[in-house]
């Protein structure tokens, strides 16, 4: 597979922007984790953030995901929060669709995860963040609470338009366990699921948030190279599902196969933004990592990446 077989739809049709930070700034007291970095992301597009260690990309993720307050620069998301929808409500926005909402501000306002996810922003964390005594769809069920409109009252109850959710949410997250191909895992206790099933449940349940943007972080830490095949493959399902998508990952061969641009950070600064090509054939980027003195597998998967991909260009167009 080379790099332009995996471009994005987006790309190649100008999508439109689901996400614009500009000039986002954070501080912790005095050390400046992220120095005025800018990032669009379009409709069906998937984003790539890399950097060393101590780069700036989660504490970035953070500030696009509402979990940080940028202490500069604005983030605006093309959705807008809004309170939980009932099934009459989704049925009229399902009939009625709009291909494009305006962007919405969604700072300087406080950080307000809630509103972000409802906005239809989802993410995973780097270390994995599952409840871990509960079953594989009980999950994802609680990734779609978010979406239904039973109050407290109602859930007390258990009256008719509850159990008429219940049976909803359980039916659809039953659905996204297969989509990410956990289908027979449902029962599943968290814990005792293997580490990539772990990875799938956590985006699955952010599936289930019905975002527009997923954004993950570090999805395929840890993985065996078998894992992390299944990982790319289930990124682009998702892709190819409507959805756009903003990783960071350090599995440089990984990036430069599944993304359609890719940011590296380098002290918190963006040091280059382009495709995959243009990334890692720049001696910047990997100065960067050797000049860490760090990961010196890193260095050797930029290099490998373009290798790689070289190699297989080379060979369908001698085919
Ligand atoms: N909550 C915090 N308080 C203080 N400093 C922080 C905080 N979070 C991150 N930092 C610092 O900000 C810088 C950027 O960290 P960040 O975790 O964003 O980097 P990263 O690129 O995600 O690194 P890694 O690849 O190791 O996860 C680092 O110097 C880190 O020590």
């Amino acid at each position: 597979m080379t790099v332009t077989e995996t471009r994005g739809p987006a790309e190649r049709a100008g999508g439109h922007p689901v996400l614009e930070a500009s000039g986002v700034t954070m501080r912790f007291g005095g050390l400046l984790a992220v120095n005025d970095v800018s990032l669009t992301v379009r409709e069906g597009e998937i984003v790539g953030l890399i950097g060393p260690n101590g780069a700036g990309k989660t504490t970035f993720f953070n500030c696009l995901t509402g979990l940080y307050k940028p202490t500069g620069g604005q983030v605006r998301f093309a959705g807008a929060p809004r309170k939980p929808e009932s099934p009459k409500r989704q049925q009229r926005e399902a009939a009625e669709a709009v291909p494009t909402q305006p962007l919405t501000e969604l700072t300087p306002l406080p950080p307000k995860p809630r509103a972000v996810v409802r906005a239809g922003m989802a993410r995973t964390f780097q270390n994995i963040r599952l409840f871990a005594n509960m079953t594989a769809l009980e999950n994802v069920m609680v990734g779609r609470y978010s979406r239904t409109s039973s109050g407290a009252l109602t859930s007390v109850l258990r009256g008719p338009k509850f159990r008429r959710e219940e049976a909803a949410t359980r039916a659809r997250s039953q659905e996204l366990l297969e989509f990410v191909g956990l289908g027979r895992s449902t029962e599943h206790l968290a814990r005792n699921m293997p580490y990539g099933d772990q990875r799938r449940l956590e985006i699955a349940r952010a599936l289930a948030t019905d975002p527009k943007l997923i954004l993950l972080d570090e999805p395929t830490a840890g993985m065996n190279p078998q894992e992390t095949r299944q990982a790319s493959d289930l990124i682009f399902k998702i892709r190819d599902s409507g959805l756009s998508v903003v990783v960071i990952e350090h599995d440089m061969r990984f990036i430069f196969n599944l993304c359609d641009r890719v940011l590296c950070l380098v002290q918190g600064q963006a040091l280059i933004e382009g495709t995959p090509e243009e990334v890692q054939s720049d001696p910047r980027v990997i100065e960067a990592y050797i000049g860490t003195g760090e990961d010196e597998e890193d260095d050797v998967d930029v290099q490998d990446a373009h290798v790689q991909d070289t190699t297989v260009a080379d060979e369908e167009g001698r085919s």
